[in-house]
């Protein structure tokens, strides 16, 4: 325990003031801070660009992430000073406001305190923002995914509004506290209604999304010490919506519907309708966001940034380390370069990690 703390506390700071270029004698200095308090407190504290260079550095080995271009430019919010639910819902509340930007969405970061005996912080949403689930006689309504969330949220007194696209309340929870729910305002919502450049029909499908995918239920490592409440948010990959969220039978299942409403024949596999049907759901997701002015990327622009990042992390003589089966898109992945590579599955620090459910 303190002595993988201290390796990975020495690790971390090392690469860390080399990359930021700090003197020599600052890292020693450095070096015998954390030492002692490690020693004497059994933990330690990040700087504030420490923890900046942590949670970017960490974004950048997310191994699953095609998005790494931007790595260097995430808005990082340092909130590990707040003691109580309710302000940590203000600050949940600034991250959407900010990070949406009216559509110009911003990269963002929200670190609230490391995990400690005697302050643990926990959001038990996967995302921020996201729709409900329930079961009912005639299927499941809203998305499946959100059942088991939905019915806790149900449990801690939340009203369900049984609608196919009702937000989720935030869930906060500050040690061993009853957790506290809250609603996310109206007015720091921002939706996009999805409809298609040529087929009119489309728009009756009453299909939206969401506009700014914020995880909130990874850890963040740093160092050896661990965030235990972080959310995160970029913008959306087109595909995440279009090939998956709304495609997926076991998601929002749309493909036979609109193979349909296309005319296309959807008993016989071999005339490609399902394929049809995801080619014209991802161009009017693309099209739609893109129209209302929301920061989303195409799944071919996104490989191509992906290439400058390899590109760019060569110059700097660092390796690539990637999970090739997530890298590549869910839509036509043999035409960009990922799927015609390998990359090494490898896990550095600091990272982004799963952890274990608090519900
Ligand atoms: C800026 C635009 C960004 C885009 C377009 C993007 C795109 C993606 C996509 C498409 C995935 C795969 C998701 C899935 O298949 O479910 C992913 C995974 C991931 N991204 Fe990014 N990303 C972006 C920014 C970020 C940022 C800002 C962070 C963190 C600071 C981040 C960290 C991650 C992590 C940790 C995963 C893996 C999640 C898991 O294992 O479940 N990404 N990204
Ligand atoms: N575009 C994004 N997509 C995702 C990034 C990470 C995770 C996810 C959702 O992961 C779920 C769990 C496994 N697949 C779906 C989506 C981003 C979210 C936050 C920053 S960028």
């Amino acid at each position: 325990m303190i002595n993988d703390l201290l390796k990975e506390a020495k690790e971390f700071i090392r690469s860390c003031y080399r990359e930021l270029n700090k003197t020599e004698q600052e890292l020693k200095n450095r070096l015998n801070e954390i030492n002692k308090q490690i020693l004497s407190k059994g933990f330690y504290e990040h700087t504030a660009f420490e923890l900046e260079y942590g949670a970017k550095v960490a974004w950048r080995n997310s191994n699953r992430c095609i998005g790494r271009l931007f790595w260097e430019h995430l808005n990082v919010i340092d909130k590990r000073n707040l003691n109580t639910e309710e302000e940590i819902i203000k600050a949940l509340f600034e991250h959407i406001n900010y990070a949406t930007n009216k559509g110009r969405i911003r990269p963002t970061i929200t670190i609230f305190s490391q995990k400690d005996p005697n302050k643990a912080v926990r959001i038990w949403n996967h995302q921020l923002v996201r729709y409900a689930g329930y079961k009912t006689e005639q299927g499941v309504l809203g998305d499946p995914l959100s059942l088991s969330f939905t019915e806790t949220c149900i449990n801690l007194g939340w009203e369900p509004k049984f609608g196919k696209f009702d937000v989720l309340p935030l869930v906060i929870q500050m040690n061993e506290n009853h957790p506290k729910l809250v609603e996310i305002p109206e007015n720091l919502l921002l939706e996009v209604s999805i409809r298609h450049p040529h087929y009119q029909w489309f728009k009756d499908l009453n299909l939206k999304w969401y506009a700014v995918p914020i995880i909130s239920d990874m850890s963040l490592e740093i160092g050896g010490i661990t965030y235990t409440a972080a959310p995160f948010n970029g913008w959306y990959m087109g595909t995440e919506i279009g090939a998956r969220n709304l495609a997926d039978e076991l998601r929002y299942n749309m493909l036979t519907q609109i193979g349909n409403l296309m005319g296309l024949d959807v008993k016989s596999n071999i005339s490609l309708w399902k394929d049809r049907a995801l080619l014209e759901l991802n161009t009017a997701v693309l099209y739609s966001y893109k129209e209302d002015g929301v920061s989303i990327v195409d799944h071919h622009t996104a490989a191509q940034q992906f290439k400058k990042f390899e590109e760019k992390e060569m110059e700097m003589e660092r390796s690539v380390t990637g999970d090739w089966t997530w890298l590549i898109p869910p839509l036509a992945p043999a035409t960009t370069h990922i799927f015609h590579k390998p990359y090494k599955n490898e896990i550095i620090k600091p990272n982004y990690f799963y952890q274990p459910k608090p519900y």
